[in-house]
């Protein structure tokens, strides 16, 4: 089964980096979330309640992130994933983060990672 829920562009602001000056300012991060899910069932259905709401996951991803404060993409990346498979009916979620313009010359960086549930 390779169907998927996706959020695509998604921007929040938040407090990120490991130098002093970016202690003081918070900066956007991007999010490309895609989720493992069933399309047949709320395609069978029409109905909200079967499916995977992207506005719910995105309103508590802007909830977590904004009052978030790490030092590494890698450390908020895993805690994104983690909270997308714990609190949600997801069981395999990738998630690109990229921070744009922190590294002079490149459009963004960040990572991308892959996880299941346990
Ligand atoms: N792999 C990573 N490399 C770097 C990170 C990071 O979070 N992961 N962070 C920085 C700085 O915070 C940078 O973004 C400031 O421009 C450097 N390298």
């Amino acid at each position: 089964m390779s169907d998927k829920v996706f959020i695509e562009g998604l921007q929040i602001d938040t407090l990120i980096g490991i130098y002093d000056w970016e202690r003081r300012i918070r900066q956007p991060l991007r999010f490309d979330i895609e989720m493992a899910f069933d399309n047949r069932v709320p395609a069978a259905s029409d109905a909200i309640e079967d499916t995977l709401d992207y506005k719910a996951v995105s309103k508590r991803l802007i909830a977590f992130v904004s009052a978030s404060d790490f030092g590494l993409v890698e450390k908020l990346a895993e805690q994104c994933a983690k909270l997308i498979l714990d609190e949600f009916n997801v069981s395999h979620v990738r998630l690109k983060l990229s921070k744009p313009g922190a590294v002079r010359g490149a459009t963004a960086v960040g990572v991308i990672i892959e996880r299941s549930r346990a």
